[in-house]
């Protein structure tokens, strides 16, 4: 079975939610089997192109992807959180999503300046969340090298709204 196929087994389809209209995308099964688990962090890390020094997880689904693929690119791991969460000076930024609005915030001092940073997501849908964290990274000093999703919502577009970017997901729905 190729890996496009296993993720699509195991990744459930559940309709309108959180509310009507959505079809979300359930990972909970992909993460409870160990093959899909692995072979969707070994393929994210695989497509990593060059140097990376730290890959950025998105909470919180995004944590669980990107910490594995940091220590399998050999690169430090860098939270974006939802605001309020994190202790020290951050940057924030404010957008909306497939299914409301958020505000999320890094670190001030996450990265070296020009580091570069691979951002890591489970699922691509309009982008807003994808290019608020591009815009905390820049402004944190450091070099956005691309986005790896697990999945990209194509109908969405968010991949416009992300011009420029190097931009990899394992499927396209
Ligand atoms: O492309 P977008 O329309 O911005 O949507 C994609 C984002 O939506 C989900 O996160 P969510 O904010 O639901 O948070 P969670 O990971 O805490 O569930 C998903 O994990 C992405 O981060
Ligand atoms: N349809 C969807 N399923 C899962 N996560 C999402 N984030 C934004 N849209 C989503």
């Amino acid at each position: 079975m190729s890996l496009q196929q296993l993720i699509n087994e195991l990744v459930r389809d559940v309709p309108d939610y959180p509310k009507p209209g959505v079809m979300f995308k359930d990972i909970t099964p992909l993460l409870a089997d160990h093959d899909g688990f692995r072979a969707v962090v070994a393929a994210i890390a695989d497509h990593a192109h060059g140097r990376i020094d730290k890959v950025v997880g998105l909470e919180a689904r995004g944590f669980i992807f990107a910490t594995p693929v940091a220590l399998a690119l050999g690169a430090g791991f860098v939270p974006v959180r939802k605001s309020g969460k994190l202790p020290s000076e951050t940057f924030a930024a404010t957008y909306d999503l497939e299914y409301g609005t958020a505000t999320i915030e890094v670190h001030r001092d996450a990265f070296a300046p020009g580091e570069r940073v691979l951002i890591v997501d489970d699922v691509l849908a309009t982008g807003g969340t994808a290019e608020a964290a591009v815009s905390l990274v820049r402004r944190a000093g450091a070099e956005v090298a691309g986005l790896s999703v697990l999945m990209e919502l194509s109908f969405l577009n968010g991949r416009d709204r992300l011009k420029d970017l190097p931009i990899e997901s394992l499927v396209t729905v």
